[in-house]
């Protein structure tokens, strides 16, 4: 009223914190003979306008506060990609000063080969196709050297929901990354390691197929030796498969004879004939074995004394009928067949003595154990 002018102020009244409310006071002077006589005016409550402003304010000094001293990397980006605020941490992570950045765009620190994937991604927020995005991307540093980021790019609207600009946040992870190179560098050197270990244990193995293989063959006639016969047998004894066992051990008559006669060679050459023809006429559970100088025998697991009896015949005949060099050659054979729960000792005891007899009735013939007699095994 004093200076007779008009007010427009906003004020506080009420006495506490409670009770206080903001008005807006509009006033206007009636002056009559220069004089203010009356006031017209408004007061008007803007209590709720005031802590609307202020909660505004609250929140954009929060996210001011929060954008400078960020720990990762942050930054406003216009849409053609240029910055347009960017805090210490992004500044630090890529060398570069804040001048410095503001005159580039991202896409002039992008490392070529994921720009692509990056500005897909942004056509894509740009579009409305999708509102955020988050990919691993490769910037330039200042120096030249490459820094892995984790990238997260959200669009800001203004109020009427119009793209104003992005905010990204970026997080270093060249560290993470170098881990995980190394950590692949070593898988890799050791999956090589390890295929050259299974090249080598194979190796290995074939080789030691081979040498036992050697171990248990008798070179002249390529048949299992001794220790084949006794593997064979120990495998034939642990399976229940078969309860009778049928043993032939066959020897070849006057055989010092015929190496004295055409030479020790063409006697090695019939006993390579000899392991042919055993071969042949076995089925294909007997196991023929060359046991040692001229001897032979044949496993007949399953058969009874008097199977292997005919088995025994059949071979004799067959040898007997075959054309060797020089003269026809011929074996004896004795017969013997596990009884009850006999071991192997007792099995060929019992077979050599049968050969014995079969020597001593004249040779080229067949005999079978003479011991238990009436123990011929029927495998039931
Ligand atoms: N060529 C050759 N002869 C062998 C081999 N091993 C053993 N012999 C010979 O076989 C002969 C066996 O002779 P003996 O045990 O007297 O028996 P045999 O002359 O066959 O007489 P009987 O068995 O009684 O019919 C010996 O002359 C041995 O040298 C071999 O690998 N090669």
């Amino acid at each position: 009223m004093k200076t007779r002018k008009s007010c427009d102020e906003e004020v506080v009244i009420g006495k506490d914190n409670e009770s206080q409310r903001w008005v807006r006071l509009i006033g206007f002077p009636e002056i009559i003979q220069g004089e203010c006589r009356r006031l017209y005016g408004t007061i008007q409550d803007v209590t709720e306008q005031k802590r609307r402003e202020e909660a505004l304010w609250q929140s954009e000094e929060a996210f001011r506060n929060n954008f400078i001293h960020a720990g990762i990397g942050m930054a406003l980006v216009a849409t053609n990609g240029t910055w347009l605020q960017v805090n210490r941490t992004l500044c630090g992570m890529i060398g570069y000063a804040e001048s410095e950045l503001m005159k580039l765009t991202f896409q002039d620190i992008t490392h070529p080969e994921d720009l692509d994937n990056d500005l897909i991604l942004l056509n894509e927020v740009v579009e409305g196709k999708r509102e955020h995005y988050q990919m691993e991307k490769r910037y330039f540093h200042k120096k030249g050297h490459i820094v892995h980021v984790l990238l997260s790019v959200s669009v800001v609207r203004n109020k009427y929901q119009s793209m104003k600009n992005f905010i990204s946040q970026i997080i270093d992870i060249s560290d993470l990354h170098e881990a995980q190179r190394k950590v692949t560098g070593l898988l890799r050197t050791s999956k090589d390691q390890n295929k050259e270990l299974m090249k080598l244990q194979n190796q290995l193995t074939k080789a030691n197929k081979v040498l036992k293989q050697e171990n248990q063959t008798d070179p002249l006639t390529g048949l299992g030796n001794r220790r084949a016969f006794h593997l064979a047998i120990n495998e034939v004894l642990s399976s229940r498969r078969y309860k009778p066992l049928g043993i032939a051990m066959i020897d070849v008559d006057h055989f010092k004879k015929y190496n004295d006669t055409y030479g020790h060679l063409e006697g090695d050459l019939v006993l390579k004939k000899l392991g042919n023809v055993l071969r042949r006429c076995v089925r294909e559970q007997d196991t023929v074995i060359r046991f040692g100088g001229e001897e032979f025998s044949v496993i007949m697991p399953g058969s009874t004394l008097e199977e292997s009896r005919v088995m025994a015949e059949r071979v004799r005949q067959a040898i007997a009928e075959e054309r060797f060099p020089n003269q026809g050659i011929t074996v004896s054979i004795g017969v013997s067949s596990r009884s009850g729960e006999d071991d192997i000792d007792t099995l060929l005891k019992r077979a050599d003595e049968a050969l014995y007899d079969a020597k001593a009735n004249g040779r080229n013939c067949v005999a079978t154990e003479l011991k238990n007699p009436g123990s011929d095994n029927n495998g039931s």
